[in-house]
């Protein structure tokens, strides 16, 4: 199943864990070839309260981007919205907006994966 991108979004609700030490949603053709790889970390790889975001190219990651904002907390129910056009990927949250380019120049996915320390709820494709 094809997602494309001309206004739909991909929404992911769901619980993040009390104790969460992060998660992460990837999304793009398949494990290997992300379009997006948002990667919240409470407390991992060093990183504290820290958005990661990242692309993947033939299983190999592309450069990091740390975002500022970290509207997170532990135990949090949240509905994640993902977009994206030609240009760049939209998340947006219920008080937070972040940023990504579109570095593959993807037109369509057809991959979702969530990971880590996120009890996924529901997935919409709207
Ligand atoms: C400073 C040293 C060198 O620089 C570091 O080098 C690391 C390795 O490249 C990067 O880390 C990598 O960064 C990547 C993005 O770029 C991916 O996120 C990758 O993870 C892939 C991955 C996903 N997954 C599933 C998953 C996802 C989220 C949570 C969990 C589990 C939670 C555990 N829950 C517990 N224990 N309760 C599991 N597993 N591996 C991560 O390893 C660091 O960012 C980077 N740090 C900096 C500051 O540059």
């Amino acid at each position: 199943m094809w997602f494309g991108p001309p206004g739909e979004c991909i929404k992911v609700k769901g619980k993040i864990e009390s104790d969460a030490k992060g998660f992460a949603v990837n999304v793009g053709k398949d494990s290997n070839t992300l379009l997006l790889h948002f990667n919240p970390r409470f407390d991992c790889h060093g990183d504290v309260n820290t958005i990661v975001c990242n692309s993947k190219e033939d299983g190999t990651w592309g450069e990091e981007d740390r975002k500022a904002d970290f509207p997170f907390q532990h135990g949090d129910k949240i509905e994640i919205c993902i977009s994206f056009d030609e240009t760049e990927a939209t998340v947006k949250l219920p008080e937070a907006e972040f940023k990504f380019p579109n570095r593959l120049g993807m037109e369509k996915i057809q991959y979702l994966a969530v990971e880590g320390d996120f009890k996924v709820k529901a997935i919409k494709f709207s």
